[in-house]
């Protein structure tokens, strides 16, 4: 036994105590000594059996401890003295120094303890209190004792875990207080079926001891608490902290309400009664505590009564009212009273352990409290019932999204491998992360982040992709629409140049029919249109020339080289092809030259003259066609000895234009002009001296000339290219025009023939004419000069003659004279007629014949270009 909390040695175990405790002592009486050695007559049940399941009521006493706190450091300093005996062992505590004998002198009790500890306050006063109300008891503790003996202290520090909903108000002057929501302003007490309750109390639905805790200091700190004259955070008010519990057996299905229990425990901490204050406020609050607590203590001595109580005032205060329900019996009560140490409190402590006595006699029977209706744990059950489905569905719907995400991750490991292989590094790491990994948010975060990354990578990839194929198409679908106008350009343009082609060839054909009527009928049955060999010809029809074509070209290349173009007047600007096809295959005739030519030329000439005359009388002698046979065999027997006929005078004139011809043919153009000049004084002298006034056949010959076709003028198998080099199929190909090349060359062959033919013609004939009649002019002056020389001799000669005559035969003469004059008059006016009818001739011929050396060199020059442009 101690008499002081400090200096006692720690309490034995509650445990122990419980068990030591099998009987209680009754409740002592203040005149019985005797009492405090005497054990409690009413036997206390066993709690742990007896609170089985099977039990469906309680019947006991009020379960009651008593509490002596340790001295305070004041008490120690002002060296208070202990004032109780306590005997944990016991359960007894007895007043120390006891002067005299007095009625007070020990008490019993189910619990005394003492000391800092309330571990074993909790295990020996409580923890029974509290199992039962699990199991749907009802349970009240409440301190009750002196102020600053430690209600307080006792109550604050009995946390335990509770799964439960919990309410905390206070009584202050008779007022109810919400501690949890001081705001609300509308508790109030009622009383209905369920029993005594306040209603309108915030309740806080708890599941850890913590959460019990932080409403327990959120309502400490809402709780009135002043400093008094003994105590520096005396409560003010009588507090109420209600667990309300409700359970149930497992396995019972949550939409049921069977087997629901329903029980309240409250921990009462009562404030204390307490002396006159000095404070008007505190007396005043003291005054109400005083009160109440008077009115538990006359409601606890009506219940512990002899005499049945007709009438137990509950309702005088709302400390007895709150604690009807569980002073009415249906409630296990555990009253733990405080005293305080010192004498200086005794009287006070004397009156808390007698308080303590009394309740002690209080008996409760508790009941199960079963409901069937709809309680806030059925609610409770049902949502926690569609929480756990909830929680199934996530983690069903975790499982497979865990799934996904490792098929997601293959497909993009296996993507990035054929797509995006700078990628592949960043995706392999999660190949290894495991589901659980890839369910944790950060995780998530990061591989969602990288997917999304790639993703946009990918995407931004094909977006350019598509940009790039889009410009593509646009500049595909510009180049297509480019194209199509060219082609209808071109369209047009070829339509156009068809047209023209066809315009031009049908007038090239009426000129060239209209030339030919202009020639003697009688040749032009027997001379074919062209001087050109066919294969020569460029065909306007052909879309092409024919591989068979280039063979037969290959056959008839000898053709000799063209004869530059003469330059026009105006002089037109034709380019030649940059790009010679035949300029090497420059041909020749070994075997002939203009040299060999001239003596023919030479000897035709002569020929003619003589014949013309000789008034067609001469025949060349034996001799001179001897002498003429080399020449002839030179000619190709071209020329044949001159008959005595004028058809042999013109055979002789176009032999000699053949032999010019033939020259300009081989490139020797250089000597045509003298050839020229040859031929036209061999004419002029023809015609001055012939005595022939039909000049018919002569201008047959000429018209022959100008329509024999070449191969009568030279043979072109003499002629061979002077580098003796064959064309060979290479050569020949680049002269095969293609479909799209013809129609360019067409246009540039017919262009350049309208551009050649027509002015270099009229240039050739205006010059040709020009040159022809100064020569007639000359001629003509010659021959008049000639004539007038010829008359002033024959004149003269007359006169001689005359002045020799008779004067008879003078005047004969002088009208011989006369006739003469008359005569040469009529011969001269002849003379005129003739020479104009020669220059008539002459000028046609001349310009016949400056059409075929035109004609010529235009067909060469086309035939040129046609070459060189394949
Ligand atoms: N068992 C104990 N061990 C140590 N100190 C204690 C004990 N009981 C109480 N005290 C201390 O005593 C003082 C008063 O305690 P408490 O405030 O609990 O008394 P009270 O009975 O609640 O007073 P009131 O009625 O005025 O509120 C406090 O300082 C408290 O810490």
């Amino acid at each position: 036994m101690s008499t002081d909390g400090l200096i006692t040695p720690p309490p034995t175990p509650v445990g122990n105590q419980s068990q030591q405790r099998t009987a209680y002592p009754s409740p002592t009486s203040s005149s019985s000594k005797s009492s405090s050695t005497t054990k409690p007559s009413n036997t206390r049940p066993t709690l742990k059996p007896s609170f089985s399941t099977k039990s469906t009521s309680i019947r006991e006493n009020v379960q009651v401890m008593v509490r002596c706190r340790p001295r305070s450091k004041k008490e120690l300093q002002i060296d208070e003295e202990p004032c109780w005996l306590i005997s944990p062992e016991e359960g007894s505590i007895e007043l120390a120094r006891l002067k005299a004998p007095s009625t007070i002198s020990t008490f019993h009790y189910d619990n005394v303890v003492m000391g800092v500890d309330n571990e074993q306050v909790y295990k020996a006063g409580i923890l029974d209190l509290v199992r039962s109300a699990m199991m749907g008891y009802n349970g009240t503790v409440f301190a009750y004792g002196q102020t600053a003996s430690g209600k307080t202290y006792t109550m604050d520090t009995t946390g335990r875990e509770y799964l439960l909903r919990v309410s905390y108000m206070e009584i202050y002057n008779e007022k109810i207080k919400d501690l949890l929501n001081t705001q609300n302003t509308d508790p109030e007490i009622v009383e209905d079926k369920k029993g005594v309750y306040v209603r309108n109390l915030k309740e806080v639905i708890v599941k850890t001891a913590q959460e019990v805790m932080n409403c327990i200091k959120e309502g400490e700190g809402n709780r009135h608490i002043s400093a008094t004259d003994y105590n520096e955070h005396s409560s003010r008010s009588h507090t109420v902290f209600q667990f309300v519990i409700e359970s149930r057996s497992k396995g019972v299905p949550a939409n049921t309400n069977r087997g629901v229990r329903v029980s309240q425990l409250n921990l009462i901490d009562l404030a204390g009664s307490e002396k006159v204050a000095t404070d008007i406020e505190r007396r005043k609050e003291g005054g109400y505590i005083n009160k109440s607590l008077l009115t538990l203590g006359n409601v606890i001595s009506k219940l512990t009564s002899d005499e049945p109580a007709t009438h137990i005032p509950f309702r005088n205060s709302k400390l007895t009212r709150i604690l009807q329900v569980a002073l009415s019996g249906n409630a296990r009560i555990s009253v733990i009273c405080t005293i305080n140490p010192t004498f200086a409190s005794k009287d006070e402590s004397l009156n808390t352990l007698r308080f303590a006595q009394r309740a002690k006699l209080v008996k409760t029977a508790a009941k199960m409290t079963r409901i069937l209706d709809n309680s806030e744990l059925q609610n409770c059950l049902i949502k926690i019932a569609e929480l756990q489905t909830k929680m199934q569905e996530k983690t069903d719907l975790e499982a497979e999204t865990r799934q996904r995400l490792k098929s997601l991750l293959g497909l993009i490991l296996t993507s990035s491998k054929e797509d995006h292989p700078d990628q592949l590094e960043m995706f392999k790491q999660f190949s290894n992360i495991s589901a659980d990994d890839l369910m944790k948010e950060s995780t998530m975060r990061d591989v969602v982040a990288r997917c999304e990354e790639g993703f946009s990578a990918q995407i931004t990839t094909h977006q350019k992709q598509m940009d790039k194929m889009a410009q593509d198409v646009e500049s595909m679908r510009d180049m297509v629409n480019i194209m199509e106008s060219a082609h209808a350009k071109q369209t047009d343009a070829l339509s156009k140049r068809d047209a023209q082609i066809e315009k031009l060839k049908q007038e090239l054909s009426a000129s060239k029919s209209s030339r030919t009527t202009k020639m003697p009928i009688s040749r032009q049955t027997k001379t074919p249109r062209s001087s050109l060999h066919p294969a020569f010809i460029p065909t306007m029809e052909s879309t092409k020339v024919p591989m068979s074509k280039v063979l037969e070209l290959q056959e008839h290349v000898h053709i000799p080289q063209p004869p530059p173009p003469p330059p026009p007047p105006p002089p037109p600007k034709i380019e030649l092809p940059k790009k010679p096809v035949l300029s090497d295959t420059k041909l020749t005739q070994p075997t002939v030259t203009l040299q060999d030519f001239n003596p023919a030329i030479s000897l035709a000439v002569k020929h003619i003259s003589e014949a013309i005359s000789t008034g067609l009388t001469h025949s060349p002698s034996p001799q001179e066609q001897d002498d003429d046979e080399v020449e002839y065999d030179m000619m190709t027997s071209c020329l044949e000895p001159p008959n005595q006929s004028i058809v042999d005078i013109s055979d002789a004139i176009s032999r000699v234009f053949k032999a010019v011809i033939s020259s300009t043919v081989l490139n020797q153009e250089q000597k045509v002009d003298d050839s020229k000049q040859t031929i036209t004084q061999a004419l002029k002298n023809a015609i001055q001296h012939s005595t022939v006034k039909n000049f018919i056949p002569i201008h047959e010959a000429v018209a022959f000339i100008q329509v024999a076709p070449l191969t009568e003028f030279v043979n072109p198998s003499q002629l061979v290219p002077v580098n003796e080099e064959p064309l060979i199929a290479e050569d020949l190909s680049e002269l095969v025009v293609t479909d799209d090349e013809l129609p360019e060359l067409e246009e540039e062959i017919v262009q350049e023939l309208s551009v050649l033919e027509c002015p270099a013609e009229e240039h050739m004939v205006q010059e040709l004419s020009a040159l022809e009649r100064s020569a007639a002019e000359e001629e003509l002056l010659e021959y008049t000069a000639e004539k007038k020389m010829t008359e002033e001799e024959l004149a003269t000669t007359e006169k001689k003659m005359v002045q020799e005559l008779p004067t008879a035969e003078k005047e004969k003469a002088i009208i011989s004279e006369q006739d003469l004059s008359r005569q040469n008059q009529i011969c001269n006016e002849e003379s005129d007629s003739f020479i104009e009818e020669a220059y008539s001739h002459s000028i046609n011929q001349s310009s016949t014949l400056s059409f075929i050396f035109n004609k010529w060199t235009v067909m060469c020059f086309a035939v040129y270009i046609f070459f060189q442009t394949n």
